[in-house]
């Protein structure tokens, strides 16, 4: 099957509350939505399962009502409780094969790879996209390995089939350059979270992809 029909999004937002700098976020999903975001990612750190639960509710009624997939950051039982579309885990969260041990195929699991020797692991083999992580280095996460650069996008694109989501700095200024590169997928923080007008920077982000 083709990799766009396994993971058919390209404009990937991973939104939290911190990063929309003051504005309701639900306002600013919901603006990434109009502006052409086809799949988002909730991550809340630092907050307790209620609060991470109350949230992701808020956010999967408007994900639900424009039809775009919800994944939940690192909380699994969120994910499952609020029956999310899939669930985004690095190195150290709950494992892949731990999920789809319990979860079956309920969920849609993300991975990060950090290290190319994960490519070899039993975690990325039950993982059903990966995330490039990261492919520029950026303040918005900073506890991070190595930074794959284009380079390092082709090199890892040589070694699976697997959908790659390109995260850490995406721009318009390299967005072309990187789905170039071999990933199948950008995902933002800042450059929508944190933009002036979250529906335009989406609209033009979109317009770098193919
Ligand atoms: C799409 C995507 N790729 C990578 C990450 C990073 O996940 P992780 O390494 O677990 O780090 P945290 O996001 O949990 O700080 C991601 N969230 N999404
Ligand atoms: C959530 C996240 N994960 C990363 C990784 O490297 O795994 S980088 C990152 C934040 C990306 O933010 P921005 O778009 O503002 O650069
Ligand atoms: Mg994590």
């Amino acid at each position: 099957m083709p990799l766009h029909r396994l993971f058919p999004y390209q404009l990937y937002l991973v939104i939290s509350e911190e990063a929309c700098r003051g504005r309701d976020f639900l306002t600013v999903a919901r603006q990434a939505i109009a502006g052409g975001v086809d799949i988002i990612q909730l991550r809340e750190k630092n907050i307790d399962t209620p609060a991470y639960l109350a949230k992701a509710t808020q956010l999967k009624a408007i994900t639900d009502h424009y039809n775009i997939p919800l994944i939940i950051n690192d909380n699994v039982a969120v994910a499952q409780h609020i029956g999310a579309f899939g669930v985004h885990v690095g190195n150290s969260d709950t494992p892949p094969t731990e999920i789809r041990a319990q979860w079956g195929t309920l969920l849609q699991i993300g991975y990060s790879i950090e290290y190319l020797s994960q490519l070899d692991n039993e975690e990325t083999l039950v993982a059903d996209h990966l995330g490039i992580s990261p492919v520029f280095s950026t303040a918005t996460k900073t506890d991070t390995v190595t930074e794959w650069g284009l380079k390092g996008i082709e090199l890892i694109r040589s070694k699976t089939n697997k959908p790659l989501i390109a995260i850490g700095n995406m721009n318009k200024t390299n967005a072309a350059a990187v789905m170039q590169a071999g990933a199948n997928c950008i995902a933002v923080v800042s450059a929508i979270c944190s933009a002036e007008n979250p529906e335009k920077a989406a609209y033009e982000l979109r317009n770098c992809l193919s």
